[in-house]
């Protein structure tokens, strides 16, 4: 393109620009902006900008008639592309899966009046709290938006209401359902005797056994909120989003129990909610840290 046409191109696009084109350019900068928060300091962001140098180097060579090269370019593009749906696969399947629970569909938990608790909460808590006295072990998986028929199927069915008695009884040793999880959708018991995803964060407290790296595991798989009761210590320990709240007591547990059956609405826009889920995944990578000498009493993140 001589200097003449590209200034005679530049005059028209002056004189043909439209209230459209004001909104056009409008949702292109949002676009890229929010593209560039959401690949900002995660593993995207170098991947980003060699994808945008070959992008201008390929323009180049388009520009200076280099057509080997910008033949070359271009099949690197096209295969790269695929290579980014298989490279960020887990990214993208969190990001599908955020919009799949996202406040669109509602809660699955129903909104109580202010300081009204749903019963199931007290029937957790209360099991729980006899559970970890008795220093019995337990596994318990709060299904959210994240279906888990897959996990529930590895198990025996129950479909009975959450109460103290059934739960504490389902943990008793040496009883048929006690190994595994038990899994909860709102106010029913689904199933026991559940085998769940172990984590494979390897970085995390050598005290930790099995029982607390399947909940994390769950947890960095699904939306689940998992409550632990230890059978060494009696600790109770919940984990969400891949991370774990280590030597919680019951009022805390309560509390945690209460934000997931009596959900407030969530703060912030749903664009920051939908980049926080992207993100989530590399955040937790760079922010393992170990458990030990941690305090009682004290929530630990794993992760
Ligand atoms: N993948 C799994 N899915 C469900 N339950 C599991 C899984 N792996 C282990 N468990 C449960 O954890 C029990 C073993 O717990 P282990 O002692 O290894 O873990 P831990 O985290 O140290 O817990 P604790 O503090 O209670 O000893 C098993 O008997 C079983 O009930």
């Amino acid at each position: 393109m001589d200097g003449a046409r590209f200034l005679s191109s530049i005059k028209d696009t002056v004189l043909n620009f439209k209230f459209n084109n004001v909104i056009d350019i409008l949702i292109i900068a949002v676009i890229i902006y929010n593209t560039y928060k959401l690949v900002k300091q995660t593993r995207a962001e170098q991947l980003a900008k060699g994808l945008v140098v070959l992008l201008i180097v390929t323009k180049l060579s388009g520009w200076f008639k280099l057509y080997t090269l910008r033949w070359l370019l271009d099949w690197v593009l096209g295969a790269g592309l695929i290579a980014l749906v298989v490279i960020f696969q887990p990214e993208i399947r969190r990001a599908f899966e955020f919009i799949g629970r996202s406040q669109f569909i509602g809660s699955r938990f129903r909104t109580l009046e202010d300081g009204q608790v749903n019963p199931v909460v007290e029937e957790i808590v209360q099991a729980c709290a006899s559970l970890s006295r008795q220093k019995i072990g337990a596994l318990i998986v709060i299904q959210r938006k994240t279906g888990l028929g897959e996990v529930i199927e590895t198990g025996t069915e129950i479909e009975g209401y959450v109460s103290m008695g059934l739960l504490i009884n389902i943990f008793i040793p040496n009883t048929p359902l006690h190994d595994g999880a038990v899994i909860i959708d709102k106010e029913i018991i689904k199933a026991a005797a559940c085998f769940l995803p172990i984590t494979d964060n390897n970085r995390l407290s050598k005290d930790l056994g099995t029982r607390h790296r399947a909940a994390l595991g769950i947890s960095e798989k699904s939306d689940a909120f998992v409550v632990v009761v230890s059978e060494e210590t009696g600790g109770i320990s919940t984990c969400e989003s891949g991370e774990i709240s280590r030597y919680l007591d019951e009022d805390t547990l309560r509390k945690k129990l209460t934000d997931i059956y009596n959900p407030k609405p969530e703060e912030g826009g749903i664009l920051n909610k939908f980049i926080n889920e992207f993100k989530s995944e590399d955040s937790k990578e760079k922010n393992v840290t170990t458990e030990e000498g941690d305090d009682k009493d004290e929530e630990v993140k794993s992760k």
